[in-house]
């Protein structure tokens, strides 16, 4: 099977931190990956690279075969990659509906300044994407002014609005009350299936790991130290000391 996202050899260091070490590390169609390591340890740092954040001073990415080390953050979410969690993105004094309009009309480079909302053709697709996370009960609400759970989500249809084919998540619910962290992942991955988007996302709570991704990646001191199925990586004696016990 060819990789989507296919990284070798990255290398990067910030003065004398070492946050990869010549790592090489292949993403699938379909996968639903999820990066693991302890604090520091370059987990982030990675899909800063992928998205065009970060160039590393050693190694290739390649998206389907094309280089994209190099490329602008936008031009790399334009050719299919995704991050979502980007707080910064959302207006947070317009409407959720209005922050998904914009998002989803410039991606089909149709957003312009006085342009109406109302008349872009992907409204069918954003009212979808909103019922699809759950939000249709919000589409009105000023983002600024939603509960964090339901944030989460928008920020998940927001990033969906660009169609991507791959969607990097970083920690995606970190902030939220445990009783609410199952139904908001249930909801996401339902979401990604149903859009055939494949995923990567760093996360440290292993129950999470364990239920939702169908790989694990270890990123430990500036390598992958091990990959492979949930059930085998999380049961690792060496992963067990070093990442969870630790
Ligand atoms: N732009 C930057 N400038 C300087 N140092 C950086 C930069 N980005 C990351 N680092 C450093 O590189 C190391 C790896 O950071 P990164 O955020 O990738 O780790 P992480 O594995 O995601 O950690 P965590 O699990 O705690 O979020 C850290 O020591 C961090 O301080």
């Amino acid at each position: 099977m060819s990789a989507l996202i296919s990284a070798r050899g990255i290398a990067i260091r910030f003065g004398g931190v070492v946050a990869a070490d010549g790592v090489s590390l292949d993403v699938f169609a379909g996968d639903h990956l999820a990066i693991i390591g302890p604090n520091g340890a370059g987990k982030t740092t990675f899909l800063n690279i992928c998205t065009g954040y970060l160039k590393p001073q050693g190694g290739t990415v390649q998206f389907k075969g094309r280089d994209i080390l190099g490329s602008s953050p936008r031009a790399i979410t334009r050719l299919g990659i995704a991050r979502a969690f980007q707080i910064p993105q959302l207006f947070l004094e317009q409407s959720v509906r209005e922050n998904m309009l914009i998002a989803a009309a410039s991606q089909a480079r149709r957003f312009a300044p006085f342009a109406r909302l109302a008349d872009i053709p992907e409204r069918g697709d954003v009212e979808h994407l909103l019922a699809l996370v759950d939000c249709a009960d919000v589409a009105d609400r000023k983002a600024g002014e939603l509960p964090e759970g339901k944030r989460k989500l928008v920020d998940i249809a927001l990033a969906l609005a660009l169609k991507p084919e791959v969607l990097l998540m970083d920690e995606p619910t970190s902030g939220v009350a445990s009783s609410e962290k199952f139904t908001i992942m249930d909801t996401l991955v339902a979401a990604l299936r149903e859009r055939a988007v494949t995923a990567v996302f760093v996360e440290h709570d292993m129950e999470m790991v364990s239920r939702y991704a169908n790989r694990v990646a270890v990123w430990s001191a500036g390598t992958i130290s091990r990959q492979g199925p949930p059930a085998e990586v999380l049961n690792d004696p060496e992963v067990v000391r070093t990442v969870i016990g630790g």
